[in-house]
């Protein structure tokens, strides 16, 4: 089987415990065991659905564009996101006209460390075949791992009109629904609209993420304490590497503030990059320092700070409450000291069980 992987970016770093994230705490070259036992996230779906763009787009700054001439995958995929980023664990790439259920194909044992199968759908295309083979591989998945998590990307929506999109959304929500609910299957698979060409895939990506990451609800709480103690409209916790936020504030998302958010990761990047750096120095651009204001013409202000080495918050508040900045940048020095220890306890407690096994 293992003939049939192909890898690339063998960067392996950080200690991700059982299916968590954390605190690059461990240096490249882990054995091989432990890669394996990186949570997983598959991506699934018929030929030309669109899942390498996806993986490409999100992970690997390519452009939407470029995407055009990619090949169709041969085999499966794995890839390992990077050491260059917080959201750590294998994205496996699986080919439109692989049959994952094939007897001599190890699915059992590979569905056993995973933690959400992303099911991409061509929205442009015709559905009938992309929801048989959904419905087929939710049956067959849920009788071997019933803790999956399902996320299904109707995909390609810049392309339909914004009628079209909800009609699409509609009718594949139900038929799936319709059709778990006959045959007696007690899962419930979340439904995104999604493009590569705009931050509807950022923001999937990130939601799909989240339901992985433990600590969630503690990230969120803080969010919530520190926004509404500084007077913020919406604080994004962003992973800078792929623009991802693992975490946010209880209100609603709007999707062109996290685009402005987004965006304003890239402006900071972009000038540390470019007048940060001492000559021949490679980098990121990002460290301890990194931080910006943005004053925006309709009166309200964007706000970056560095948090850890993937980290930074992101947040939109009004400029007539940034008046006490002061009592922003303190409980900003608050809100870093708990995200540190939510981490560090992880780490603490990974290295606990790791001694406990050691004594015993
Ligand atoms: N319009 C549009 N085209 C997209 C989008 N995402 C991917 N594509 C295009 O869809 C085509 C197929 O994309 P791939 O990523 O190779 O599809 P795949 O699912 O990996 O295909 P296989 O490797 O054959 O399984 C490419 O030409 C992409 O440019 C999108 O959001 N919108």
């Amino acid at each position: 089987m293992e003939d049939n992987y192909e890898e690339y970016d063998n960067a392996f770093v950080g200690n991700l415990g059982d299916m968590g994230y954390g605190e690059d705490t461990q240096a490249a070259g882990e054995p091989a065991s432990q890669i394996e036992n990186k949570p997983k996230i598959f991506l699934m779906g018929l030929k030309r659905s669109g899942k390498s763009s996806i993986q490409k787009v999100v992970f690997h700054k390519m452009l939407p564009n470029e995407t055009l001439f990619l090949e169709s995958t041969s085999k499966v995929v794995k890839n390992d996101i990077s050491n260059s980023s917080f959201v750590q664990f294998q994205i496996w790439d699986f080919p439109g006209q692989l049959d994952f259920f094939d007897p001599s194909f190890d699915y059992e044992y590979i569905l056993n460390n995973c933690g959400a199968i992303v099911f991409v759908i061509d929205a442009q295309d015709e559905i009938i075949e992309a929801l048989q083979k959904l419905h087929q591989t939710i049956a067959k998945v849920y009788q071997i791992n019933p803790n999956i998590h399902f996320e299904v990307f109707i995909h390609k929506s810049d392309g339909l009109s914004d009628d079209h999109k909800i009609d699409r959304q509609r009718d594949i929500q139900q038929k799936t629904t319709e059709e778990l609910a006959d045959a007696n299957i007690n899962v419930h698979p979340s439904f995104y609209v999604t493009s590569i060409y705009d931050h509807s895939i950022f923001e999937a990506f990130s939601k799909v993420i989240q339901k992985l990451i433990p600590q969630l609800p503690t990230l969120e709480n803080l969010l919530d304490v520190f926004i509404s103690r500084s007077r913020i409209e919406k604080a994004f916790l962003v992973d800078v590497v792929s623009k991802i936020y693992v975490a946010t504030d209880n209100s609603p998302v709007d999707m062109q503030t996290y685009e402005l958010c987004s965006d304003m990761i890239d402006v900071v990047i972009d000038v540390s990059c470019i007048y940060g750096l001492k000559e021949e120095e490679e980098g990121l651009g990002y460290d301890q320092e990194s931080h910006s204001v943005i004053k925006l013409n309709n009166g309200m202000v964007l706000y970056l700070k560095e948090v850890n080495k993937y980290l930074a918050l992101v947040c939109l508040l009004r400029e007539s409450n940034f008046d006490k900045h002061g009592l922003i940048d303190y409980n900003f020095i608050c809100f870093k000291k708990a995200i540190e220890e939510v981490f560090s306890r992880k780490t603490t407690k990974a290295g606990a069980k790791k001694t406990i096994k050691k004594a015993n």
